[in-house]
């Protein structure tokens, strides 16, 4: 059905608006929805009311009923500045959202349809409190009766459009995280196990459950299977309300088909699912028991969704026979705008629909979707309970050992290390091998331990960049849903990072070291690697630091090469600490490179001599370690001023990193009632 036949279906329907079929007032549609139209009873799920300690058997929360209604929704973004002479003037705002209300009953699958960039995802994240911040949101959102209050993550959960999964997980092992993670420790592990076998049956999981989660170069778990996961992900801690924003995106029919069965089955154990969704086929739109139509952010239609050919019909517009009712909607509300004919009519029907759907939603306004009381009361003792599920110590032994089973199975990053480790030092060790004891072979000892310096900095900064910003979806997505706090999880990442760090200081250690020839005390050789290990977990954090500061992984990947090539230059090798202009010698203090090799001069030619000078003149004469550290500048430093700066460093760089991480969790737009009430 293209858009020419829709013109002509609008041409035969024009003033068919007399005889048009009246959608049902707002409780009288609430009753259908629950009653006799769907067949369903109202409430008539098993979803017992909360006992007193509002916990199944398995001792996890059970659903609530809950009813959603939101009224005057309006969602607007700014389109930018505009110089005019010195002044900075807006360009004004573009209206994503306009006017949305509607009341949604509980156990309900309700689908968000639209032409693409209709505003189907913004409405979705707006009801769930995740757009970002940036615009205005104004109006207002119901939850039992209640505005959204601090227990709404606990009831609700928010399906990505995104696969953020961890991919060296099972589906198992991931499930089994979540259910620790999200259930309390009250909840005996025995049922979380049993509840992670319910929702992997649940959600047709059972053939992949052993399977890795995968991704691009791990071969895994089908798009569908993940699709699920996620899914599954969020059920685990028995959400009342889901939200899933493209649940098919990127699936096949069939898969598409299997994603839709599970919400559906969701809705039908009492649980209110919002989905939006591009183009079902009839199959996948026989299942949902709501349906709103969105177009340019207005509503065009919302109710029953076996009612809404018969609402366009009374509009004007028919829906052939045996056509998919999604794709007529699909056509009948987009714009077009190959022509600009095309894109007047098109408006034009828009326009006609959009008032068509306003004038019948004026005339059911009036009425107000009821909320039973113990509904009420129950999600008022939700928002009364603490935000966190577990407390820290056990959240810490949980990340712990996810942390653990992801870094020791991603081989990629251990190999890439082993190498980096291996072709580094052989030919460092090749180019510098039996160094002599002369004036140039001074220099060249130099020159290897500033690059052991560059080397230790370098590839453990970049294996933090490598991994920190892979998991940041993820960590993002468990933090909105209020799964754990952020400095357990820093600190078990930090610690399950050390074990590469040590293996890399010690492999290198070994193989430069001894073929180069450096201070031949066994003590030298341990404090040699020793540094180097220190300044590797200093540049690790600094890698966390800037990862975690930078919008985007390309951002962290662009600065933090950059921030370490100035430390470098402070690091003492180019330019001695005594020569830097005082206003900037601050930095050297800052550089982890300057501690490194500091430490690495020190305790290479502390208290050796027998250095020839290479003057023509006094063949006899020597140099002594002690002079050549002089002249570094490094002549009044105590061995242990090293470590204590690189400890100072560890700390301080992942001080910030930490800080960086808790106070840059993605911030979301907050609803502003004002103008809703307003309208109310
Ligand atoms: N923060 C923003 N700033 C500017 N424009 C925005 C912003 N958020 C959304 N939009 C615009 O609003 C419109 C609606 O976006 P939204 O993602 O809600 O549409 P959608 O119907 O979900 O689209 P799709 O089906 O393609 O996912 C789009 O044109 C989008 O470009």
């Amino acid at each position: 059905m293209g858009t020419v036949a829709l013109q002509e279906v609008k041409v035969q329907g024009a003033g068919a608006g007399n005889g048009r079929a009246k959608l049902p007032t707002e409780a009288a549609f609430l009753r259908q929805v629950d009653g006799a139209q769907t067949g369903k009873q109202p409430y008539a799920e098993p979803m017992e009311a909360l006992d007193s300690t509002g916990e199944d058997a398995n001792g996890a929360a059970r659903p609530l009923r809950i009813t959603l209604e939101w009224r005057d929704l309006r969602y607007t973004v700014p389109l930018g500045v505009r110089r005019i002479c010195c002044m900075r003037r807006s360009n004004g705002e573009r209206v994503i959202l306009e006017g949305l209300s509607a009341v949604m009953p509980p156990g309900r699958l309700l689908a968000v349809m639209g032409p693409t960039g209709c505003g189907k995802s913004s409405f979705v994240n707006a009801l769930a409190g995740r757009l970002p911040a940036g615009g205005t949101l104004e109006g207002q959102v119901l939850v039992n009766g209640l505005q959204r209050g601090k227990g709404f993550r606990a009831v609700s959960a928010y399906v990505m459009q995104d696969d953020v999964l961890f991919h060296n997980l099972t589906v198992r092992e991931t499930l089994h995280f979540a259910a620790r993670m999200r259930l309390p420790s009250t909840v005996p592990p025995a049922a979380k196990a049993a509840r992670v076998d319910a929702i992997i049956a649940q959600l047709g999981l059972a053939g992949a459950a052993n399977t890795q989660i995968g991704n691009a170069f791990v071969r895994g778990v089908s798009g569908g299977e993940r699709k699920r996961v996620n899914i599954a992900v969020e059920l685990l801690a028995n959400p009342s309300l889901i939200f899933a924003d493209e649940a098919t995106s990127g699936l096949d029919a069939f898969q598409a088909q299997s994603v839709m069965e599970s919400l559906s089955q969701l809705a039908k154990s009492g649980r209110s699912v919002l989905a939006t969704i591009h183009q079902p086929r009839s199959s996948v739109f026989q299942l949902f028991d709501l349906l709103m139509v969105l177009s340019e952010g207005q509503m065009l239609y919302y109710g029953p969704a076996a009612e809404a050919v018969a609402w366009f019909a009374s509009c004007g517009f028919h829906c052939p026979e045996h056509y998919n009712p999604a794709d007529f909607f699909a056509d009948l509300v987009a714009r077009d705008r190959r022509t600009p004919d095309a894109d007047a009519t098109s408006q034009q029907r828009i326009k006609l629909l959009v008032a068509r759907f306003k004038e019948h939603h004026a005339e059911g306004s009036t009425e107000e979707g009821a909320v039973p009381q113990a509904d009420e009361l129950a999600m008022q003792r939700v928002n009364e309970r603490p935000p966190f599920p577990n407390r820290w110590p056990v959240e810490f032994g949980l990340l712990l050992k996810r942390a653990w089973k992801q870094q020791s199975r991603d081989r990629l990053p251990q190999i890439i290390t082993l190498m980096q480790t291996l072709v580094l030092g052989f030919v460092l060790a090749a180019l510098f091998s039996d160094v002599p004891k002369t004036a140039q072979g001074v220099q060249d000892e130099l020159g290897v331990l500033f690059m052991c310096c560059m080397f230790s900095a370098m590839a453990s900064l970049f294996a933090s960049l490598n991994t920190f910003p892979a998991e940041a979806g993820i960590v993002n997505r468990e933090r909105a849903g209020k799964s754990y706090h952020v400095l357990p999880y820093y600190l078990a990442r930090f610690i399950c990072d050390m074990p590469l760090r040590v293996g890399q200081g010690l492999l290198f250690g070994v193989i430069v070291y001894f073929i180069v020839g450096l201070n031949p005390a066994a003590a030298a050789f341990f404090q040699f690697v020793e540094l180097t290990i220190l300044e590797g977990l200093a540049s690790q954090a600094l890698g966390v630091a800037v990862s975690a500061a930078a919008k985007t992984e390309k951002i962290a990947f662009a600065v933090a090469p950059g921030v370490t090539v100035v430390l470098m230059l402070f690091g003492g090798f180019f330019v001695s600490t005594d020569s830097i202009p005082a206003s900037i010698r601050w930095i050297t203090y800052i550089s982890h490179l300057y501690y490194a090799f500091q430490g690495l001069v020190i305790n290479n030619f502390a208290g050796r001599t027998g250095w020839t000078c290479a003057s023509p003149q006094d063949p006899t004469c020597t140099i002594t370690g002690d002079q050549i550290i002089d002249k570094l500048g490094f002549g009044d430093k105590p061995r242990w001023e090293a470590y204590v700066g690189l400890s100072c460093l560890i700390l301080g760089y992942n001080m910030v990193g930490y800080a960086v991480l808790r106070f840059s969790k993605q911030k979301f737009l907050p609803l502003s009632p004002a103008a809703g009430k307003k309208r109310a």
